[in-house]
């Protein structure tokens, strides 16, 4: 037998463990209402995997199931059940011969477990085991009397399922679910991926142009760093040597400083002992001029005393007689005209001291003047320097105020690319040359280098955009040098004056070598016009020629020149600024020059006033003095005539007063002149103190002029430090190097073109902003992700399309099965129909035969005699009829190994049960039948009846029963 035993326990009423046995083909089981028959089939299904209570006619829980105990039986806390199955014709997909099911649920934990041949399994297990054996939950199985009854009220939707699993489709349709499901959720991946694809597409693109940018600087970068560090050993080389100039200049200037401080305090020492003696030379002249206070005071007492002396000797005189008067009298005018002899002797001396210092006044006063006219002019020319050095500081510092186009491109010349700077930056004329250059270049002075013609377009569109001027722009990668003939060479060196060709005239960087020669590489320097007309002529005016002082003769023979002094250009302004420094320096030189000589005689004429006005004063005094001598010897002289008139005064005798008075006279004389003699010698030591002072103040003046040198030398050094450092420091932040491991690094390149490629790169650096370096890293990661990502679209669809078609072909095998099991169940049912109800006929058919996979099935039916078509019109046994017609041609059609039938033929009267009861037995060789019965007429036909009571404890007991006690029972029952 297929099912060869149950063993139920707790199931239900169930409450023992009861073992039902089947060792025959068709097994009835009879027994009393509500005795527990159905509780087995019940119990077969929940084994098979019911999962509804409902289906189980139980309550909500499923733990409903389990013996709940009776007035005189305890609830018990499990329900087991088990099936045995005989797999010999492997109905079941296993190796084993026996399959042993079993399921239970505990109580108190709800918990179930399910067993496969005893060994623990899952539900799904069970399912898969016994999927399309005919055994499944929506099989033919197990036909309750429900069933039956609803068959013919079905929906046609609701009686597919009956032949799905007749068809075997079930796997398939269980299959399609999951293929479906698993399509779902392709596509929910599908639909994720494409989000997150869409993302990393999203920040594909402005990574992909930050990595291109990142590659940029990296690239900058890597060509920066393979010349930047030769570049700046070279410059830290450089920025060394000239520190060390500095600090050199810095030594002598200092050494030259504290040696001029050190003669500045000598300086200052011999001011200091000069003053000490022109203190002391004061000294001496106060003592003297006391002394002379004194003598002059002697004196006038002498000249009082001789006064007195005259008067007595008058009064003695007109006492004596004629002999004495006439030897007195003779006396008086010998000492009047020693006197009047010494005052008119003295008196000429000082006049003529005063006439000689007088003159000396006069002409240092025409000195005085001349010099200060002089001063005046020479501040003047002074002042007109500075005036034009200003004018030169401001042209230099503004060299293109007047070309505002020019202006305006070099002030965005960071912003534009590719400016190189202006013809007058770039070519530098040698010093005595800046003048013939400046003519030679004339307006291409002004003319704006740009690196190609790109950058000169972009340069016109921003001065056009702006409405900022004009500019000429001489792109450098376009200029092609002009040079004369080999005979223009000769004839031109030849000429008187030749000084060269301009191109060689002026200094420049190698790349600008192009622009230079073709600006001035036919451009001839003469010294002078005359030579330069000369020398036109011989090169039979083909070539441009330039002087010295910036005369042009043209190619042609036409001519330019004149002066412009006050219209300097670019070129020349430097050069006449340097000059004119110098012309300032030389101008203050004389100024000051001037000024000490002015100071110098206006000290002397100071001094020479003093000795004038002191020598006036003494004459002035003298003169009376004299006069006053004079007359007074005169009328001496007269008187004494009178008396004695040939008599000689000459023999008269002198008094000892009037020598007296002639020695103080010599003395003050003396004095005077020792006076005179040591102011001669302070105004020495006088113009001495000023000379030092001049000397202490130019001396300063160089002192202050060294110091400025030495601060700026110090500002230029600190510079150049800052300089020095901050290279060292690139060198360490940028390259990690020390300056002694960069010098081993450093390459044979050309700095100058390196240092342009430096400041061209560090430009395109800036110019690209801001960089995210690890944008490759990240595109590259994001990029990786992305195309990964693109496989598993790829791989997702790839699966899509297998799933769809799997689904596809599984499709086609349900319907190809279930059309095939539909025809034959179809076959079968006419014939069985007309066994069943004795003629008529009978057709099942589809809803929608073009929907197979989900048409529902309608049953065409017409007992004999009737013409009833609506299954709903017929009564309950028609209707059960008809579905156990269905049910025999299903059976007949697909061969089952076991049917478990509950009370299906209730509702058929007695003649419809023996035709049931026959077919039963009838397909009794092909399949196992349990049949739950009332009926006699199936009764009949078992081979084996259990027959099942119940007693007060509610508990379902098992018994064998023959055919004739059922019978018993039955009647029992019925009666
Ligand atoms: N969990 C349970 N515990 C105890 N008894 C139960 C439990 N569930 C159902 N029963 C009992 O099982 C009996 C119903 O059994 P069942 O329906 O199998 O009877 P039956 O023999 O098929 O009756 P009928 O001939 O009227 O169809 C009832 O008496 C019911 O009390």
């Amino acid at each position: 037998m297929f099912l060869k035993r149950i063993e139920i326990q707790g199931f239900k009423s169930f409450a023992d463990k009861t073992i039902l046995q089947f060792d025959h083909n068709i097994t009835g089981i009879v027994g009393p209402n509500g005795c527990g028959k159905s509780n087995v089939n019940d119990a077969i299904r929940w084994v098979l995997g019911e999962q509804s209570t409902k289906s189980l006619r139980s309550g909500t829980s499923m733990t409903d199931i389990i013996f709940s105990g009776s007035e005189y039986r305890k609830p018990v806390n499990m329900a087991k059940v088990t099936l045995v199955f005989d797999n010999t014709t492997k109905v079941f997909d296993s190796p084993f011969e026996e399959i042993e099911i079993t399921r239970q649920l505990q109580r108190s934990t709800n918990e179930a477990s399910y067993f496969i041949n005893k060994t623990p399994c899952r539900l799904k297990d069970i399912n898969d085991l016994v999927m399309d054996t005919g055994l499944g939950r929506d099989s033919l199985s197990i036909i309750t009397q429900g069933n039956i009854s609803s068959f013919a009220d079905a929906k046609p939707e609701e009686r597919r399922s009956l032949f799905e699993e007749a068809a075997g489709v079930a796997k398939y349709k269980k299959r399609k679910k999951v293929s479906l499901q698993k399509l779902e959720k392709t596509k929910e991946n599908l639909d994720r991926l494409q989000d997150i694809l869409d993302e990393l597409e999203h920040q594909l693109g402005p990574l992909e142009k930050q990595a291109k940018k990142a590659k940029q600087y990296k690239t900058y970068k890597e060509e920066l760093s393979s010349i930047e560090i030769s570049v700046l050993v070279e410059e830290i080389e450089a920025l060394n040597e000239e520190i060390e100039a500095i600090k050199n200049t810095l030594f002598e200037n200092n050494t030259i400083h504290v040696s001029k401080e050190a003669s500045l305090n000598q300086q200052e020492i011999d001011i200091q002992e000069l003053r000490k003696e022109m203190h002391a030379l004061d000294r001496q002249i106060n003592d003297l001029q006391g002394e002379y206070t004194k003598a002059m005071e002697e004196s006038y007492q002498l000249e009082k005393r001789k006064v007195e002396l005259d008067e007595k000797r008058k009064y003695r005189l007109r006492q004596a007689d004629a002999l004495e008067r006439k030897d007195e009298l003779s006396q008086m005018v010998q000492e009047a005209r020693f006197e009047f002899e010494d005052r008119k002797n003295r008196l000429q001396r000082l006049q003529a001291e005063l006439e000689l210092h007088t003159k000396s006044l006069n002409m240092l006063k025409q000195k005085s003047g001349g010099i200060i006219q002089q001063n005046v002019e020479e501040q003047q020319v002074l002042q007109q320097l500075k005036n034009r050095q200003q004018v030169l500081e401001n042209m230099i510092r503004q060299p293109f105020t007047h070309q505002q186009g020019v202006k305006a491109v070099l002030s965005a010349r960071h912003s534009l690319s590719g400016i190189l700077g202006v013809v007058s930056e770039l070519l530098i004329a040698k010093d005595d040359r800046a003048n013939a250059i400046s003519s030679a270049l004339q307006a291409s002075i002004y003319h704006i280098v740009t690196k190609d013609e790109a950058s000169a377009r972009e340069a016109i569109g921003y001065l056009k955009r702006n409405r900022s001027g004009r500019a000429t722009f001489l792109p450098l990668d376009i200029m092609r040098p002009r040079y004369p003939s080999k005979e223009q060479k000769v004839i031109a060196s030849q000429s008187k004056g030749y000084l060269g060709w301009a191109n060689e005239s002026v200094e420049c960087k190698e790349i600008f070598n192009d622009l230079r020669d073709r600006l001035l590489g036919n451009v001839l320097i003469i010294d002078n016009l005359v030579n330069a007309n000369e020398c036109a002529k011989r090169l039979r005016y083909q070539v441009k020629i330039v002087t010295l002082d910036g005369d042009i003769v043209h190619a042609g023979g036409s001519m330019t020149g004149g002066t412009n002094r006050h219209q300097s250009t670019p070129v020349t302004a430097q050069h006449e600024l340097n000059r004119l420094k110098e012309q300032i320096e030389g101008q203050k030189i004389k100024v000051a020059h001037i000024s000490e000589e002015n100071r110098l005689i206006e000290s002397k004429m100071d001094n020479e006033t003093d000795t004038c006005m002191q020598l006036q004063i003494e004459v002035a005094k003298l003169e009376n003095i004299f006069q006053t001598k004079k007359e007074k010897y005169e009328s001496l002289q007269a008187e004494y005539n009178e008396l004695v008139p040939q008599e000689n005064t000459q023999d008269l005798q002198e008094d000892d007063i009037v020598v007296l008075m002639s020695k103080m006279h010599a003395r003050i004389d003396e004095i005077t002149s020792s006076i005179s003699s040591l102011r001669k010698r302070r105004y020495d030591k006088g113009s001495m103190v000023e000379q030092l002072e001049n000397q202490m103040r130019m001396t300063r003046r160089e002192m202050n002029a060294l110091q400025s040198e030495i601060h700026d030398a110090e500002l230029q050094q600190a510079k150049k430090q800052a300089y020095l450092e901050s290279a060292l420091n690139r060198l360490n932040a940028d390259y990690q190097m020390t300056y002694e491991y960069a010098c081993e690094q450093r390459k044979e390149i050309d700095i100058e073109k390196a240092k342009d490629r430096v400041v061209e790169l560090r430009q395109a650096i800036n110019r690209l902003g801001n960089v995210n370096l690890d944008a490759p890293q990240q595109y590259s990661e994001i990029k990786e992700r992305f195309d990964f990502m693109q496989g598993q679209k790829v791989d997702l669809e790839q699966a899509s399309a297998q799933i769809l078609q799997a689904i596809d072909e599984m499709d086609e095998t349900m319907k190809i099965q279930f059309t095939e099991m539909f025809h034959k169940i179809n076959k079968e049912l006419d014939g069985i129909f007309k066994a069943m109800f004795g003629g008529g006929k009978a057709r099942l058919s589809m809803v929608d035969p073009q929907d197979v996979l989900n048409t529902g099935i309608e049953i065409d039916v017409q007992p004999p005699g009737k013409m009833v078509k609506n299954l709903q019109s017929f009564s309950g046994g028609e209707k059960a009829l008809i579905a156990i017609s269905v049910l025999f041609a299903i059976l007949q059609a697909r061969t089952m190994p076991l049917c478990i039938f509950d009370e299906v033929e209730a509702a058929l009267d007695q003649a419809n049960v023996e035709r049931f009861a026959k077919y039963l037995s009838h397909f009794s060789d092909r399949s196992q039948f349990i049949v739950v019965t009332h009926r006699p007429g199936t009764m009949e036909q078992c081979e084996m009846l259990y027959g099942i009571t119940m007693q007060k404890d509610g508990v379902s007991k098992l018994l064998k029963v023959q055919l004739k006690d059922a019978v018993h029972i039955l009647e029992k029952e019925e009666s």
